[in-house]
């Protein structure tokens, strides 16, 4: 298959890589440097497009894989808000569109049993519940994107939930925190040196402490997932979540 990347920074190298190792053909790099290489034409040289930029960048990027016709797998987070307009436009135009706020194998196996404790976990309200993520000192949005799906996975489930608030933890003990309403569901950030990305769900009771962790070692599996997801998506049209290509139903 022949692949356009779209960023070429932490991600984009390593998609290069292990896209080659399976087989397939890098045919456009766009960065920040070469941005006007960014064309339709371009683009029509590609079987599929794996984006993976900045949130200021992706929404123009999509709209151009739409309109030159290419799937387009996009790992970017920090954007979701604009998720029903990205839908309608894909449809309209008859693109192929996959987002995902995390494409490893573990942490989508995550999502799945997230969702399951927090159907279990509803029955005793009286464990507190919060997430937190953990990740590099480059990253530009928070929460993360995987913070998000995990915190939906439990508003979904857990009754004395409505909504998620987030506090990004600096070092300056100045900064003002909100105090917390029952039915918010904390998600807390860190950021750390060059950590990939850790992801915990904390269920707290005055007994006990439940944790469920995710930790990434590195970003191949983000990675590999996002090769995979371009292989499923080519050839395809529509609009689709991760969640589309793995089925971990039992
Ligand atoms: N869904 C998933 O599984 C994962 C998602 N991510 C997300 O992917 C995104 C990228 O992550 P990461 O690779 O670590 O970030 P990096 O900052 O390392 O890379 C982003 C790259 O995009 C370039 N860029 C900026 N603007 C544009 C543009 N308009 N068109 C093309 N390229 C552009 C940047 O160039 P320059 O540096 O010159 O500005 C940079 O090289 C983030 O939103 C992150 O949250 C990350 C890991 C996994
Ligand atoms: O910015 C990152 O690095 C990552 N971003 C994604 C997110 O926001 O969830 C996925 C992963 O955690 C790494």
């Amino acid at each position: 298959m022949k692949i356009a990347l779209l960023g070429y920074g932490k991600m984009g190298k390593i998609i290069e890589k292990i896209a080659i190792d399976r087989g397939h053909e890098i045919v456009l790099k766009i960065d920040y440097d070469n941005l006007h290489e960014l064309t339709v034409e371009n683009l029509q040289k590609a079987d599929a497009a794996i984006e993976f930029t900045t949130p200021a960048s992706v929404l123009h990027n999509i709209d151009v894989c739409i309109a030159a016709g290419v799937p387009v797998v996009v790992g970017t987070t920090g954007w979701y808000d604009h998720i029903a307009d990205v839908k309608d436009k894909c449809l309209q135009g008859n693109g192929a569109v996959m987002y995902a706020s995390n494409y490893s194998v573990g942490v989508n196996v995550f999502f799945k049993v997230n969702q399951l404790l927090a159907k279990i976990m509803n029955n005793y309200p009286y464990y507190d519940v919060q997430v937190e993520e953990i990740h590099h000192m480059q990253k530009l949005d928070s929460p993360s994107g995987t913070a998000i799906t995990i915190a939906e996975g439990i508003l979904d489930n857990v009754a004395g939930k409505s909504n998620w608030t987030n506090v990004l933890i600096t070092d300056n003990p100045e900064t003002p925190q909100e105090p917390l309403k029952p039915e918010q569901l904390l998600i807390e950030s860190h950021r750390i040196d060059s950590v990939p990305g850790t992801h915990t769900v904390i269920y707290d009771s005055e007994v006990d402490t439940i944790e469920f962790k995710h930790t990434a070692h590195n970003r191949n599996g983000f990675a590999l997932g996002a090769v995979l997801a371009a292989e499923w998506l080519q050839h395809k049209k529509g609009f689709y979540t991760v969640h589309d290509m793995f089925n971990f139903d039992i």
